[in-house]
């Protein structure tokens, strides 16, 4: 029988692989009036599916798609006024509309391995050509939000299928990369 999990909107309907010209484009929120726009400038990095209950996602969707770009090529672009940070105390500041809800960006400013970047979802960009997600992170998370435990075998099989190996933190490479910058500031690796 076909597994019927669903995951993401974009990730049901098939994964759109990347434009290799794909130069950026403007994320837009979900206000019919006024809409948040952000420019992106550059292709997104580390695109993947995220189920933590932190990142903004469609509703009656598990899991958010979440990539990162450097700070310095992001650039708001109209009706800013409207953006709230959600969390000030978290990592990323995410930064969300007040109205519809949609996070536009969340830089991290604090002193970790992520500092410069900004987490942004790709789907809000209008224009197509963006690199698809390629892992599936917080995977467990989803059941925080309310998803019967008995359902996550189908979904991180359907995950599978889809070509997004699912783990319950991030991908081996970004914790790998994660623990060196730790190790680094702690001298445990030599800088
Ligand atoms: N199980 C937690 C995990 C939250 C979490 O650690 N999220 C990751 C992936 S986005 C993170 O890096 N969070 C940092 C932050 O939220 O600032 C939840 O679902 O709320
Ligand atoms: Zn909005
Ligand atoms: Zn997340």
């Amino acid at each position: 029988m076909a597994n019927t999990a669903h995951i993401h909107p974009a990730v049901d309907a098939g994964l759109k692989s990347a434009d290799p010209n794909f130069g950026g484009g403007t994320l837009v929120c979900a206000c019919a009036d006024k809409p948040v726009k952000v420019r992106i400038e550059g292709q997104v990095a580390h695109n993947h599916a995220c189920g933590c209950t932190k990142c903004w996602k469609p509703a009656g969707t598990h899991f958010s798609i979440v990539a990162v770009v450097p700070h310095d090529k992001v650039t708001v672009l109209e009706n800013g006024d409207k953006l709230q940070v959600v969390d000030p105390s978290a990592l990323i500041q995410r930064h969300a509309c007040k109205e519809c809800g949609v996070h536009m960006y969340g830089p991290v400013e604090r002193e970790h391995a992520f500092q410069g970047l900004d987490f942004i979802h790709p789907e809000r960009f209008q224009e197509g050509g963006w690199a698809p997600p390629g892992f599936a992170a917080f995977v467990s998370s989803i059941i925080e939000s309310g998803v019967d435990p008995g359902q996550m075998d189908g979904i991180r099989s359907r995950l599978r299928e889809v070509g997004l190996e699912p783990y319950d933190c991030l991908s081996p490479g970004l914790m790998d990369y994660v623990a060196t910058w730790v190790a680094k500031k702690s001298g445990a690796l030599p800088s």
